[in-house]
């Protein structure tokens, strides 16, 4: 759906170059919600507005929905971007005009009637539940309320693909969970592909089908989130399920790449005979499966087989050095 091939980006400044995307790749699959991690400065930004072609990258092809955008003249480009739609993390409304009117502003520029627009404006508020809001104004909502119209905007041209830029990092968690279950419910209902960059691991672990974990204008890593996880030594998998670091005897970290039916743990101890103690770690729901990393100390005569056993059932089992 979105193939970004070999970005390279160099911002040409007076006395020096910053080289913000270093032959950065991207493939994002058709449906999928895709979630770009970095710290501040990694890039993400620069690669979004690559995406939409708002940044013409210096280096490298950008293709959505099969059509090569950076190889289009301005007109065909500016047709084709109506196909992407655009979150912003401060929301970006007009203050001057109703919530109705924010949502109908793109429909205006696109040359659609007055009585289309009116139904399609009440459709697409009613989609992000803000059917009672349509005569209200910006300043009277809260800051959750503006990024549903921010999002319903984004959505009137009945884009193929939602491109989110930090849409949930100036809110506070209970509203940044209710915006991300309705990214993921107009991800599922509407078939959207969604592209968001986030420097919060919570939203990767909460929304993601798949990930890509940026550093100095790079790709570290990328893939499906499960298939990470499941990675001897993923930098997603460290970072999603940190382990406080212990000095206890005979620890290991243990990964669970997905979920188990089977009492792993007390099946060790009465096949293996083994003490089991589990010192830290967490398990969660991504995509479905319960997975997560623990620090788990195992201790007796028969610890090697135990811990061959897990590697057996497809943990993944790392011993401190
Ligand atoms: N218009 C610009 N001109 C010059 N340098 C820029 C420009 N935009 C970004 N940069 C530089 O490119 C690098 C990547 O910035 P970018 O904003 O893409 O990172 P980011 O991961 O999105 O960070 P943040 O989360 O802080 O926005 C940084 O070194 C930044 O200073």
């Amino acid at each position: 759906m979105i193939e970004a091939v070999g970005l390279r980006k160099v911002y040409r400044l007076k006395d020096r170059e910053v080289l913000a995307l270093d032959n950065v790749d991207l493939h994002v699959r058709q449906g999928e919600v895709y979630g770009v991690v970095g710290q501040s400065g990694a890039g993400k930004s620069t690669l979004l507005r690559c995406v939409n072609l708002l940044e013409r990258p210096t280096e490298g092809s950008v293709r959505v929905d099969g059509e090569d955008l950076t190889a289009m003249a301005p007109a065909r480009l500016r047709a084709a971007r109506r196909g992407i739609g655009m979150v912003h993390q401060h929301f970006a409304l007009l203050s001057s005009r109703t919530v109705a009117g924010n949502v109908a502003f793109p429909l205006e520029v696109a040359g659609v009637g007055r009585t289309a627009r009116r139904s399609r404006v009440m459709e697409l508020l009613d989609l992000v539940g803000l059917a009672d809001k349509a005569r209200a104004y910006p300043a009277q909502l809260s800051g959750g309320q503006k990024q549903r119209v921010g999002i319903a905007r984004a959505l009137a041209s009945e884009p193929k693909v939602l491109l989110s830029d930090e849409a949930t990092s100036a809110l506070d968690p209970a509203t940044t969970e209710s915006i991300l279950e309705l990214l993921r419910e107009l991800n599922r209902e509407l078939g959207l592909t969604i592209l968001l960059i986030t420097h919060e691991m919570d939203v990767i672990k909460r929304i993601c089908d798949s990930a890509a974990i940026m550093e100095s204008g790079a790709v570290r890593e990328s893939g499906r989130v499960l298939d990470l996880i499941g990675t001897p030594g993923s930098l997603l998998a460290r970072s999603l399920f940190p382990l406080p670091p212990t000095d206890a005897p005979d620890v290991v970290a243990l990964t669970y790449p997905r979920s188990y039916d089977e009492p792993l743990m007390s099946e060790l101890t009465r096949k293996f005979d083994v003490d089991v103690n589990v010192l830290g770690g967490a398990v969660e729901t991504v995509s479905g499966q319960s997975v997560g990393r623990l620090n788990v100390q195992i201790r007796g005569a028969n610890r090697d087989a135990a811990l061959d056993y897990l590697g057996d059932k497809g943990l993944l089992v790392e011993v401190a050095a």
